[in-house]
């Protein structure tokens, strides 16, 4: 039998719902043979980030190295890299074993408000490890700083799309999981030519930690499955509404979605899926 294997280049999150945590239980739901680098480590509940301790430079070069001389994933993704220089040793790490179907998750801010990405760190994101990627998954907060245009429409969030697009990613995908809509969670995908909207339902609960890494971390679950990304994205939208429709409420805070919830709903054949996909091809082609 031969197993497919995601890396997560990740920060390490105490309370189990975001960063590496969230990417290796959701990996293990997807059948996927998880591994770890860890860029930091925060000491974290749902209540907030007490504490951010970044690893030393010779940290994560050396957990790559091992990574490299022995286990090539089938696909990665990154999420809290931190700085500036952890950014550049991803970067030469995906370049120099050629590690490919690459998902980068721009982790900026956690939600309740601590840095996790020093702010010269935007830069080096952009020309180092934007190129790289297949897919991008910017939050509206996250898109607006790469792009440096203010999303307050869709129009903008088009326009901010297609920038992030130009410093070299295959895909860009900003997620709604910020917007003002009441009705739906709408993520649009550019793929350098046409516009898709993944929609689901939105579900009003505060226990939201964790979204932005188990989906990305869906993602590269689907792509080390040799899934292209259409279908991983799909499967991602699936499996994070699952884990937001159902919390676990641990915590006295915003608690962490419920890894388990879509495979479960897979097994008592629950409905395939309560996405809905709308490819508008009005969009395409530059006009906006
Ligand atoms: N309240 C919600 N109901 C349904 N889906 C949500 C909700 N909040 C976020 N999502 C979905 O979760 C995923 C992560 O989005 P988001 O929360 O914007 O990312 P981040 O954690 O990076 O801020 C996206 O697919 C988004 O549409
Ligand atoms: C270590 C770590 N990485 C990422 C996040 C972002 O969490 P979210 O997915 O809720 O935006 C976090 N809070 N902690």
């Amino acid at each position: 039998m031969s197993i497919n294997k995601a890396l997560t280049i990740a920060g390490s999150d105490s309370g189990g719902g975001a960063g590496i945590q969230a990417d290796l239980k959701t990996f293990q739901e997807l059948g996927v043979y998880g591994m770890s680098v860890i860029t930091a480590v925060t000491a974290q509940n749902t209540l907030g980030v007490q504490g951010v301790f970044p690893m030393s430079a010779q940290a994560v070069e050396q957990q790559l190295a091992s990574i490299g001389a022995d286990l090539r994933p089938d696909a990665l993704k990154t999420g809290m890299l931190f700085s500036s220089e952890i950014i550049q040793i991803v970067a030469a790490a995906i370049r120099s074993y050629n590690w490919e179907r690459i998902v980068v998750d721009p982790v900026m801010i956690a939600k309740g408000g601590a840095s996790l990405l020093q702010q010269e760190a935007i830069d080096a994101m952009l020309h180092h490890l934007l190129p790289l990627a297949d897919v991008v998954t910017p939050n509206i907060p996250e898109a607006e700083a790469l792009s440096g245009i203010v999303i307050t429409d869709s129009a903008s969030r088009q326009q901010a799309a297609k920038r992030i697009h130009e410093y070299g990613c295959q895909h860009v995908m900003i997620k709604g999981g910020h917007e003002a809509d009441t009705v739906y969670a709408t993520d649009l995908l550019y793929d350098g030519k046409t516009f898709t909207e993944f929609s689901s339902r939105r579900l009003h609960t505060p226990h939201t930690h964790g979204t932005g890494c188990t989906f990305a971390a869906a993602i590269a679950s689907g792509l080390a499955q040799g899934l292209s990304a259409n279908e991983a994205l799909r499967l991602a939208k699936n499996f994070i509404h699952a884990a937001i429709a159902e919390p676990l409420y641990i915590g006295s805070g915003h608690g962490p979605t419920n890894h388990w919830a879509y495979q479960r709903g897979v097994r008592a054949g629950a409905a395939s899926s309560d996405v809905i996909i709308v490819n508008n091809d009005a969009y395409a082609g530059g006009t906006r």
